[in-house]
């Protein structure tokens, strides 16, 4: 595509995105950007006015009619150029308000793409997650936002009504030809500041991953978690090398492509500006000089004035040029990502679903017939002809060595991803035919990597059914029965509490207090209608009798639900009623733990090792914590 059409499609896509500022909000900026280009050619009309009126008036005297005429004349020149400068500050804030307004805008379609979309497939997309990355940066960040490249596209009224008003003076009181060559002259020096900023914007854009890179670095310096490894280790020296050298390599390109883009074309197009300025200077010089010149002195000075308004008028624009030529990069990004997922965006946006009790009623079997999954973009199957059956109303255990792909089967249950061949089936029906919100409500899951909410502990739990959140008797008895009400309510706020220490009154939990509060939304949820309940390791941070304890526990209140319980400790998965080991992407084997212990197979062999291994340490187990909560 040719540089010209670009251009004009670029120009194109601010002034519709611009219009999501608000038709009132655009009328005024286009308004106040309007008057900031008639008032300075006013100005130069009206001094040039005022400087030919002084000879009569210093003739006539103060008083006289010819002293009025250069007062008026003087008025109008002081209140043009007061004008300019009060509505200088009110275009910055008008602009401000248009970069903000349309700066929110697209980050609502981000939020409300990121969270429409029904598995979470599209956002492990490394294309996508670049894409988000790159949009978030300039949008949070503010440097050089699609919203300041509207604002600076607004401001360009001024300069250009500006640009026509000096050239009018110029043609109507001295020569059209002249007028028609300063344009030719201001429009060459104009494409010479946009064109090397273009190729500043592209040089910059391709150094996108480097500067992701340092962006990450200096996140990592305040980073908590990262914090204590880097102490640790020792890495505050090798860290602080490391990012020195990644901003060089970031900016060192950056500020060669900045001499080779601006350095020459600097130098031609200042030589050109001043050659252009003196010509002009000759032939209005050689003009008012001539016997028959027709200029008067108002004439000469209003042509000067105009002209040199004119010609400055061909240098960059700080307010419009950086903005508009780098602005956009986070809108292409916003619009490639909002593209990526659209396909996989949900169309329900409706409030979330009250099941009541009904679903438990309704519980069935779920079926994995000959189910395959490959991630996308990996080549690496993870299941490959899985067929398993989980019985409605028990517990099955799932277990198999790391990357067997246990929570991989969780994440298809809970339709983040559909299979990539066969169908999982519940009750008989592909789960597929089921509104995705419909099912994941009669769904609670507690995954590996749980979401620890900076929110209250009451909150905390009531996302377990969000459409019950009012239910706070509910919310007692579910943190009661993971045993952290006794230890919520001694806090001056309750269960109102806010579980992060950043916030006012907020405290901290511990990893195995948290696992608690997931739990505890597990059982809410179950309470409102949940009828498959999916522990994902979620106890990892209890040690093994306290483990063992909230199994049993936790088995006799989600009575009559169907549990997927996955889990590396095998005294906790030998109470479920079925066991399954999942190997090589399928099942290897399945029974009870007494079966598979009489089979001699993997699961005995694993077990054997892990008792063994338990009965080493006496027993012992590790890692009790304490139920306290640290303020
Ligand atoms: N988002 C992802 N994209 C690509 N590959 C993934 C993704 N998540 C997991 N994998 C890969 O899928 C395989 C199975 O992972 P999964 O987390 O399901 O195993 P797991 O049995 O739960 O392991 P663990 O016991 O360690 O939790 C692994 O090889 C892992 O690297």
């Amino acid at each position: 595509m040719s540089t010209a059409i670009r251009l004009v499609r670029e120009r194109w896509h601010i002034t519709r995105l611009a219009r999501r500022a608000g038709g009132p909000l655009i009328t005024v900026t286009v308004l106040v950007n309007l008057l900031l280009g008639v008032l300075p050619v006013v100005f130069v009309v009206a001094s040039a006015v005022t400087v030919g009126r002084v000879p009569a008036a210093v003739g006539e005297g103060v008083g006289s009619a010819a002293w009025d005429r250069l007062l008026d004349a003087f008025t109008v020149a002081a209140l043009s150029f007061t004008g300019q400068q009060v509505l200088l500050p009110v275009r910055e804030s008008v602009g401000e308000l248009v970069a903000r307004r349309v700066d929110g805008r697209l980050i609502d379609d981000v939020m409300a793409a990121a969270m429409g979309t029904v598995g979470i497939g599209a956002l492990h997309d490394p294309q996508v997650v670049a894409e988000l990355r790159t949009a978030a940066r300039e949008l949070e960040t503010w440097v050089q936002s699609p919203g300041q490249a509207c604002a600076g596209q607004l401001a360009l009224i001024a300069r250009y009504t500006q640009l026509a008003g000096h050239l009018a003076v110029v043609g109507a009181v001295f020569s059209y030809p002249a007028a028609l060559g300063l344009l030719v002259a201001v429009l060459l020096f104009r494409y010479g500041v946009r064109g090397g900023l273009r190729k500043y914007a592209e040089a910059r854009f391709a150094l996108d991953d480097a500067e992701l890179k340092n962006d990450y670095l200096r996140a990592l310096a305040i980073d908590p978690a990262a914090a204590k490894e880097i102490r640790v280790f020792g890495l505050i020296g090798w860290l602080r090398g490391y990012w020195s050298r990644s901003y060089r390599d970031w900016l060192a390109p950056l500020w060669n492509a900045r001499r080779r883009i601006f350095l020459w074309p600097f130098v031609v197009f200042t030589g050109c500006g001043l050659a252009a300025s003196l010509l002009a200077f000759a032939v209005l010089g050689s003009e008012a000089a001539g016997d028959r010149s027709a200029l008067t002195l108002t004439g000469f000075v209003m042509v000067i004035t105009a002209a040199l308004g004119a010609l400055s008028l061909g240098q960059g624009y700080p307010e419009s040029d950086f903005p508009t030529a780098v602005g956009m990069h986070a809108y292409y990004s916003v619009q490639r990502f909002l593209r990526h997922i659209d396909a996989a965006r949900e169309a329900d946006m409706a409030p979330p679903a009250r099941l009541g009790g009904a679903a438990r009623r309704e519980s069935a079997p779920i079926r994995f017939e000959n189910v395959g999954f490959t991630y996308p973009g990996e080549r690496h199957k993870v299941l490959d002809g899985l067929d398993l059956t989980i019985p409605a109303g028990r517990c099955t255990a799932l277990v198999g060595v790391n990357g067997a792909g246990k929570s991989t089967l969780v994440k298809l249950l809970a339709r983040l991803y559909e299979p990539t061949s066969g169908t999982i089936r519940s009750g008989g029906a592909d789960i597929r035919g089921r509104p995705v919100r419909a099912w994941r409500a009669g769904l609670a899951v507690i995954f590996q990597d749980f979401a620890r909410h900076e929110m209250s502990a009451a909150e905390n739990v009531a996302f377990g059914a969000v459409a019950y959140e009012g239910d706070r008797a509910g919310v007692r008895a579910a943190l009661a029965d993971v045993g952290l009400l006794d230890t919520l309510e001694a806090l001056p706020r309750g269960i109102d509490t806010p579980l992060s220490r950043h916030l006012a009154g907020g405290v901290d939990l511990s990893g195995g207090q948290w696992q608690r509060v997931a739990l505890a939304r597990a059982l809410f949820a179950h309470r409102h209608g949940a009828s498959l309940l999916v522990l994902d390791e979620p106890t990892a941070s209890l040690d093994v009798r306290a483990e063992a304890g909230f199994f049993a526990e936790f088995a006799r209140l989600a009575r009559g639900a169907t549990t997927l319980l996955i889990s590396h400790r095998f005294s906790t998965v030998r109470q479920a009623d079925l066991i399954v080991v999942l190997e090589d992407g399928r099942v290897g084997e399945q029974g009870t733990h007494d079966q598979l212990m009489a089979a001699g197979g993997r699961y005995a062999t694993m077990f054997d090792l892990q008792a063994a291994r338990f009965a080493d340490t006496g027993g012992r187990a590790e890692g009790d914590e304490p139920l306290g909560v640290r303020p």
